[in-house]
C-alpha cells in the first residue's frame, strides 16, 4: 500500500518566531484532513526544536533539509542523524537539486546521506530530476535512471520517499504537465525493487494545481517549496480533493 506524503520544503525561509506564527494559521486548517495522508514540514535546522515542541501530538511530521553521513566528527556546519532524531525529526530531504547545484552534492554523497538517514531511523526524501537543457536534449529518462542507480546503492526501499523534481519547474511557476509528471514517475517506479515506494512530484505546486496533480495515478504526494510558506495556501494543498 502506497502512502500519501505531502511535504513542505521551507528552504532558507522563516525564523523561529515566523515558524510559530505559521503554525498558528496552519494547524487549525487541518482539523478535517483525512488521516490517510502524512503531512511533513521540512524546515531550517534552527526551527526544528521549537516546532518539535509545537507539533507534538499533531498530524504533522517534522523534517530536515539535509543530514551528514557520520554520527559525529569534525565536519563544521553539518548535522548528524542522531542529532535530528533526538529532537523528533522523522523525515529528511536528501539530494535536493539546490544542494547538488550550489553545495557540491554528488550522487556518491547523496547515497551516503540516504544510508545514514535510514540508519538513524529517519525517512529520506530523495530528490531526482533533470535540467531544462537535459530535457530539451531528450536525456530526461537516462539522467533519472542514472541518478537512481547511483543514489540507491544499498539503500533500503522499504523506508524511502522519492521526489521527482524537474529542475526547470522549481520556483518558476512553470509546472510540469501532470500527465508528463505521471509518466516520469511511472518510469521511476519501474526502476525500483519496491513498487510501493511513495513517489512525489515537486516543482511549482500551488493550491490551484494540486487537485489535478494528485488525481494522477502514479503520483503519491508532493514536495512543495514556495507555496508551503503560506499557512492557508499550504493547508489547501494538504487538503487536496
Ligand atoms: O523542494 C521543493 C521544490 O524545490 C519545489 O519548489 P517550488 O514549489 O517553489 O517550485
Amino acid at each position: 500500500m502506497r502512502k500519501i506524503v505531502i511535504a513542505g520544503n521551507w528552504k532558507m525561509f522563516k525564523t523561529q518566531a515566523e515558524s510559530v506564527e505559521f503554525l498558528q494559521g496552519f494547524l487549525p486548517e487541518l482539523e478535517k484532513t483525512p488521516q490517510d495522508r502524512q503531512v511533513v514540514l521540512c524546515v531550517p535546522f534552527t526551527d526544528l526544536s521549537v516546532l518539535s515542541k509545537s507539533l507534538h501530538g499533531s498530524l504533522v511530521n517534522l523534517g530536515a533539509q539535509n543530514v551528514h553521513w557520520e554520527e559525529n566528527g569534525a565536519y563544521t556546519g553539518e548535522i548528524s542523524g542522531p542529532m535530528l532524531a533526538e529532537i523528533g525529526v522523522s523525515y529528511v530531504i536528501v539530494g535536493h537539486s539546490e544542494r547538488r547545484q550550489y553545495f557540491g552534492e554528488t550522487d556518491h554523497t547523496v547515497n551516503l546521506r540516504l544510508k545514514a538517514a535510514q540508519k538513524y531511523g529517519l525517512t529520506p526524501i530523495l530528490c531526482v530530476g533533470e535540467t531544462k537543457q537535459q530535457r530539451d536534449a531528450g536525456e530526461t529518462e537516462s539522467l533519472i535512471i542514472t541518478q537512481l542507480e547511483k543514489d540507491l546503492v544499498d539503500v533500503d526501499q522499504e523506508n524511502l520517499v522519492i521526489a521527482y523534481e524537474p529542475i526547470w519547474a522549481i520556483g518558476t511557476g512553470d509546472t510540469c504537465e501532470s500527465l508528463e509528471a505521471n509518466r516520469v514517475i511511472g518510469l521511476i517506479r519501474s526502476q525500483l525493487r519496491n513498487p510501493n515506494v511513495t513517489i512525489q512530484y515537486g516543482g511549482s505546486v500551488k493550491p490551484d494545481n494540486i487537485d489535478e496533480i494528485m488525481a494522477q495515478p502514479e503520483i503519491d504526494g508532493v514536495l512543495v517549496g514556495g507555496a508551503s510558506l503560506a499557512p492557508k495556501g499550504f493547508a489547501r494543498i494538504v487538503n487536496f480533493h
